[in-house]
């Protein structure tokens, strides 16, 4: 499983820097715009340079509308300025094909710039409380658009937690219907070490963490903590060699 993580500025992404060796994916967004707020070119360009070159930049692209041209104009500048994983979360799309409207037009505009970056589709696992696209669509959503990866996170940052919303086992269905047309899938919302168990279980390609591996757990008010990042890097190995060992996951 890979590890996401997700600063709100420079200054942050500087002490994901100092992690550098236990997360994969530095994400890019502004969480005061948005459980997947969308930042600046420039940061996004910023982060890439100050991160090590091995590791991936991905950016969000917002919580967009249903306009797939302000939105693939969107995407086309995460990648410019250096993104290589570009997030889309469909708020505001009420149905599947409005799903894949926005995504096809996101995928094209991506991929004629850079065919190696990686489109990810996010649905919200309380989409209900916002009227957007059943999470279980969303896997389809990417395949038919094109999209490398499905991802569900939690559009309202309430504490709440993914879990709550869709349980261990709809979320092992959403990485089955994901992995079933080839795609990776990534959950995140509000994750935990003890969610490790069952990401880990059910086969989750990417979990993405902020509240986390900030100090206090707070989201908003905290700030990145290497060490933090560090300890949640170590809780997901124990579980992946718990895993591979056959032994049942522990909590
Ligand atoms: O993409 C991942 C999100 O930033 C998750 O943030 P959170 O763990 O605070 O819900």
């Amino acid at each position: 499983m890979l590890l996401l993580i997700s600063p709100d500025g420079v200054e942050e992404a500087l002490d994901c820097a100092k992690a550098a060796q236990h997360l994969d994916i530095v994400d890019v967004k502004k969480p005061d715009e948005g459980s997947l707020g969308a930042n600046f070119p420039w940061v996004i360009r910023e982060i890439r340079e100050a991160v090590p070159a091995d590791k991936p930049v991905s950016a969000t692209v917002g919580d967009v509308p249903y306009k797939p041209g302000t939105v693939a104009q969107a995407a086309l500048g995460a990648v410019v300025s250096g993104a290589t994983y570009i997030k889309v979360g469909l708020y505001g799309c009420t149905t599947p094909d409005q799903g894949i409207d926005v995504m096809r037009a996101v995928v094209r505009a991506v991929k004629e710039h850079n065919p190696d970056a990686l489109v990810v589709a996010s649905g919200y696992a309380d989409a209900h409380r916002i009227g957007c696209v059943n999470p279980l669509a969303v896997p389809d959503i990417a395949a038919r658009s094109g999209a490398d990866a499905a991802m569900l996170d939690t559009a309202v940052k309430d504490g709440t937690r993914l879990f709550d919303h869709v349980p261990p086992d709809v979320c092992a269905e959403f990485v089955r219907l994901a992995h079933g047309s080839g795609r990776l899938a990534a959950l995140a919302g509000s994750v935990r070490h003890d969610d490790l168990g069952e990401l880990t279980r059910i086969g989750t390609d990417i979990v993405g963490v902020r509240g986390a591996v900030c100090e206090s757990g707070d989201r908003n008010a905290g700030r990145i903590q290497p060490h933090l990042v560090a300890a949640f890097r170590a809780e997901m190995d124990r579980h992946d060699r718990e895993r591979t060992a056959g032994l049942p996951a522990a909590r």
